[in-house]
């Protein structure tokens, strides 16, 4: 063969090549299901296959049996022959419908359980964020549902394995007519696959086109998201139902106009295979009918080449089948995908922390980090010391980088350039799992288990959960001594309205709880704790107290807070100046005041607004 003509073939070849693949992946994932229910409904396929090409030969041999009435016996038994066959295909495929749902359940339970281990334990939060990520996990669990079929991963497999044994019947069904009829035999398959081909192909056609919008449908994703809790709320103060719902409605016919427009023309196109069908149905009864009528074939073997030819050509519909396997494979690619760029990427690292007694020295050293998509970075050579035991406070504007900041201090995010160290140990070398053992967070956006009040606060530090005492010390720093008393269930309270007997908390009695949680932590032995915007959602006297009545009461911790409001950080050690992605300014509040700078203007600022009603007013029109 010359060079170009190997090409050729190749380039052929290759596609066929890469669905093999595909469809041995897509096998491969039955081992997901636990295997007595996956062997079983490789059993019940068995029979399945098996039982048309018997049934065939059986009913042939009925058919003669009945034309020589001589014998009742074997008429008998011929007739219980048949119908035993029926009964065993038909049981056969009752149990295989739930053995199969039950599979597929099990298939796609463990591909979910891999992408929420890998939303949950990527040891940094960056790659999490990008939208990549996003789509290639809703890809990945995405079961097709809203197309009114699961058309899940474990679908395609269990499909695929459909497909395979409808195979092996044709295979089966074939080598019966080509006893007698070999030429028909082979030309039946041969269309059956043709058939098959070109249906698969349509339907692949579709699956591009839907899956090609990705912006479309994450757009559909956040405006069913806009009915539901959280924004709910918003949406209905305003009035914006018929806002939502037009919008998706348009974004949904935008998603699927194309798709549908496909499908038109897959319809319109069904002449070819439906040709094929039909002409293949009449050479398959055709044929065998010449035989019987030119003396060379009994009536009882025309129903058995009959019944098989029947049996190969059923292999060519399966246009749904099609469609679900390629679905789903697409979303087992995404999963395999998602595993490939984000699974075990951190090489193991043994580098050990100093002893956790004591409150370490963390130095940032020239960090920068910029966010995906943005183009600057956030924080931009930023040096600084954190001294033990310190209570230091961040402020800046909105959008400057305070969170971030926290999110570099607890490894969410590494620094693209720079490092930061824990008594001298770069946090880079040290697993991420062992730095963050030793941190105490409460985040601006801190999380509302759907658990009881004790676990919501234990939860902290998970290996001293149900330690009631402590549970109620943290509780009693973050001003909720009484909580529990108030609570139907007390410590046990299930936090979550929607759970039988579960009980919902106000906005700021929720940041009490997550406060607790972060005091939880530091009382079981985490010497930095870092509080996020600890005041947002508490009261006036609570956070006129809340320096006196919490952070005082942390001994021998360093003290990271971050707050908006500058009379929360006044008492501070420490107050620092974020801007440009570097600290500006660096002192005590008596420090920064003299210094009269940007700090000294805000915090004018706020104390004017309060003392003096309508001064924001004026100050903003000089
Ligand atoms: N996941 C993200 N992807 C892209 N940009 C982000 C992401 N998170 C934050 N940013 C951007 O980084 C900048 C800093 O955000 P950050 O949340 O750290 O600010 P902040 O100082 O805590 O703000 P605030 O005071 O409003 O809470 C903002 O401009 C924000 O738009």
């Amino acid at each position: 063969m010359r060079q170009w003509e190997i090409r050729r073939w190749w380039t052929r070849a290759a596609p066929a090549a890469e669905i093999a693949r595909a469809r041995a992946r897509l096998l491969r994932l039955l081992l997901h299901a636990r295997p007595v229910p996956t062997t079983a409904l490789v059993a019940l396929h068995l029979v399945n296959a098996v039982c048309p090409t018997l049934h065939a030969l059986a009913v042939g041999h009925l058919i003669l049996v009945a034309a020589d009435a001589s014998d009742d016996r074997r008429l008998l038994w011929a007739s219980v022959l048949v119908a035993g066959l029926l009964l065993l295909d038909q049981m056969a495929w009752l149990l295989r419908q739930a053995v199969r749902d039950l599979v597929v359940r099990q298939i796609d339970g463990a591909l979910r359980d891999t992408v929420r281990m890998l939303a949950t334990s990527a040891p940094t939060l960056d790659r999490l964020e990008t939208t990549e990520f996003h789509d290639l996990a809703a890809r990945a669990v995405d079961g097709g549902i809203s197309l009114a079929r699961t058309r899940s991963p474990g679908t395609a497999a269990a499909g695929q394995l459909l497909v395979v044994f409808r195979m092996l019947a044709a295979v089966s069904a074939t080598v019966l007519v080509a006893t007698r009829f070999p030429v028909l035999a082979m030309a039946l398959l041969t269309v059956s696959l043709v058939g098959r081909a070109i249906v698969r192909r349509q339907w692949i056609r579709l699956i591009d086109i839907l899956d090609a919008d990705v912006e479309g449908q994450r757009r559909m994703f956040y405006l069913s998201e806009l009915a539901v809790t959280g924004a709910a709320k918003e949406v209905r103060m305003l009035g914006l139902a018929y806002w939502v719902s037009a919008r998706f409605r348009a974004t949904a016919i935008s998603v699927y106009a194309p798709a549908w427009r496909e499908l038109w023309g897959v319809l319109r196109r069904q002449w070819l295979t439906l040709f094929l069908a039909t002409s293949s149905a009449v050479a398959a009864l055709a044929v065998p009918a010449a035989a019987v009528l030119s003396g060379e074939l009994s009536s009882g073997a025309l129903v058995t080449y009959v019944l098989a030819a029947m049996g190969i050509l059923a292999m060519s519909g399966m246009g749904h089948e099609a469609y679900d396997i390629e679905y789903g494979l697409r979303g087992m690619t995404a999963a395999e995908q998602l595993t490939a760029a984000h699974a075990t990427t951190r090489p193991a690292t043994t580098t050990l922390l100093p002893a956790p007694e004591t409150p370490p020295v963390i130095r940032f050293e020239g960090v920068s980090f910029t966010h995906p998509g943005a183009d600057r970075p956030t924080i931009d050579g930023l040096c600084l010391t954190l001294w033990p035991g310190q209570t230091v406070a961040l402020v800046g504007r909105n959008g400057v980088g305070k969170t971030t900041f926290v999110k570099l201090l607890s490894g969410l995010y590494a620094p693209q350039a720079g490092r930061i160290t824990v008594d001298g140990v770069d946090v880079a070398e040290v697993e991420p799992a062992l730095w963050r053992s030793r941190l105490a967070v409460l985040f601006q956006e801190f999380n509302q288990y759907p658990a009881s009040l004790a676990d919501n606060v234990a939860l902290a530090s998970p290996e001293h959960l149900g330690d009631v005492p402590a549970i109620r010390d943290a509780l009693g720093r973050a001003g909720l001594a009484d909580l529990p008393e108030r609570l139907p269930h007390g410590l046990d309270t299930l936090l979550w309205h929607e759970g039988a007997g579960g009980t919902n908390l106000s906005g700021g009695q929720w940041q009490r709880v997550a406060l607790a949680r972060a005091l939880f932590a530091v009382n079981a032995g985490r010497r930095v704790l870092v509080l996020d915007e600890p005041t947002a959602h508490l009261d006036v006297r609570a956070e006129a107290e809340f320096h006196a009545e919490v952070v005082s009461s942390v001994q021998e911790t360093t003290t990271l807070l971050i707050s908006h409001r500058l009379s929360t950080v006044r008492p501070a050690d420490r107050i620092l100046l974020l801007d440009g992605g570097r600290i500006v300014e660096d002192g005590t509040h008596d420090e920064l005041m003299a210094l009269d700078g940007e700090y000294a203007r805000y915090f004018r600022l706020q104390a004017e607004t309060f003392a003096t009603p309508g001064s924001l007013e004026s100050r903003r029109s000089r």
